[in-house]
């Protein structure tokens, strides 16, 4: 009798956790879709990366890419899921771009782009590769910006800025172009903060790191409309997850309560 009431749970319980699957099979499952912030058309184009394999009950970890213009508040919203038992933080690594081995590549950069670009974007895939591939320590990772947006928004305006000159340009294309096509990056979901230029503007000068005092409004706009052209018009590159928008104009007080009605959608790019 016991055996037939453990049948007839594994029946009726384990369809509904397919993860859990206690067999050696491998499921291919769709992450459920993330309701109306999701913009449709990536979420069609990336299907084959949204995939999760699972297998042997393996627990399903999900990578989740926090994007937005510079000082957009991306270290604010991440210092705030840090505090999410199932969350670990990855923060994009500025303090090695101000400072390798005593040189500041970043500082280089602001000063003079079209001598300084390329080494400090050399640098930034380096660092960001590095993060991608280091072993996830939780569940759900949530890391500041990807080697995806150092290419499509930062190099990419350096040399559309005619800042970065074309071999600088050709070279870091094919690094990057080999790194994608050979080593694993996953993301199962990218939240977009979604800010005026303006704003930024204010906040950047509120933050006032050192190197940044040169930035006029006019680089934020076209850091802007580069992620507005990769991951709202879909009219530059390919998109490699579904993007959620978090519209990021307002106050911290407003912002925080933001991410808590958000929360959901974002653990569940775990499920
Ligand atoms: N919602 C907000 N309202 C006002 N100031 C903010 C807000 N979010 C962040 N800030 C401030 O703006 C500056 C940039 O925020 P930060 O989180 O460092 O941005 P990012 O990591 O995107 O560069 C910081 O001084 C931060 O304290
Ligand atoms: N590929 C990149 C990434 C970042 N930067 C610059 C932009 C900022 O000055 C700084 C850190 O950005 P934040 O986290 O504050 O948005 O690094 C770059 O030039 N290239």
């Amino acid at each position: 009798m016991m055996v037939d009431l453990l049948k007839e749970l594994c029946r009726v319980v384990l369809p509904l956790y397919p993860h859990k699957s206690l067999s050696t099979q491998v499921l291919v499952r769709q992450t459920p879709a993330l309701g109306k912030h999701l913009s449709g058309r990536s979420r069609s184009c990336t299907s084959v990366n949204h995939r999760k394999l699972v297998r042997n009950g393996e627990e399903k970890k999900s990578v989740i890419w926090l994007e937005g213009n510079i000082a957009s508040g991306k270290t604010t919203c991440l210092e705030y899921f840090s505090k999410t038992s199932e969350i670990e933080v990855l923060t994009e690594p500025v303090s090695k771009w101000r400072n390798v081995q005593g040189c500041n590549p970043l500082g280089l950069m602001y000063q003079d782009p079209s001598r300084w670009g390329l080494t400090l974007q050399t640098y930034v895939q380096l660092t960001m590769l590095d993060r991608h591939v280091l072993p996830m320590s939780a569940p759900i990772r949530m890391m500041e910006r990807s080697i995806y947006s150092a290419k499509y928004i930062f190099v990419e305006n350096l040399y559309k800025s005619g800042k970065m000159p074309e071999v600088d340009f050709a070279v870091l294309s094919e690094w990057f172009e080999w790194i994608i096509k050979n080593i694993a990056i996953p993301v199962d979901l990218i939240v977009y903060l979604q800010t005026s230029p303006q704003t930024c503007y204010e906040r950047l000068k509120q933050r006032c790191r050192e190197e940044e005092k040169v930035i006029p409004l006019e680089y934020l706009e076209s850091i802007h409309n580069l992620y507005e052209d990769w991951l709202i018009h879909h009219k530059s590159f390919e998109v490699p997850a579904p993007v959620l928008v978090i519209p990021a104009d307002h106050d911290l007080k407003k912002m925080l309560y933001q991410y808590e009605e958000n929360r959901e959608k974002i653990l569940m790019a775990h499920c």
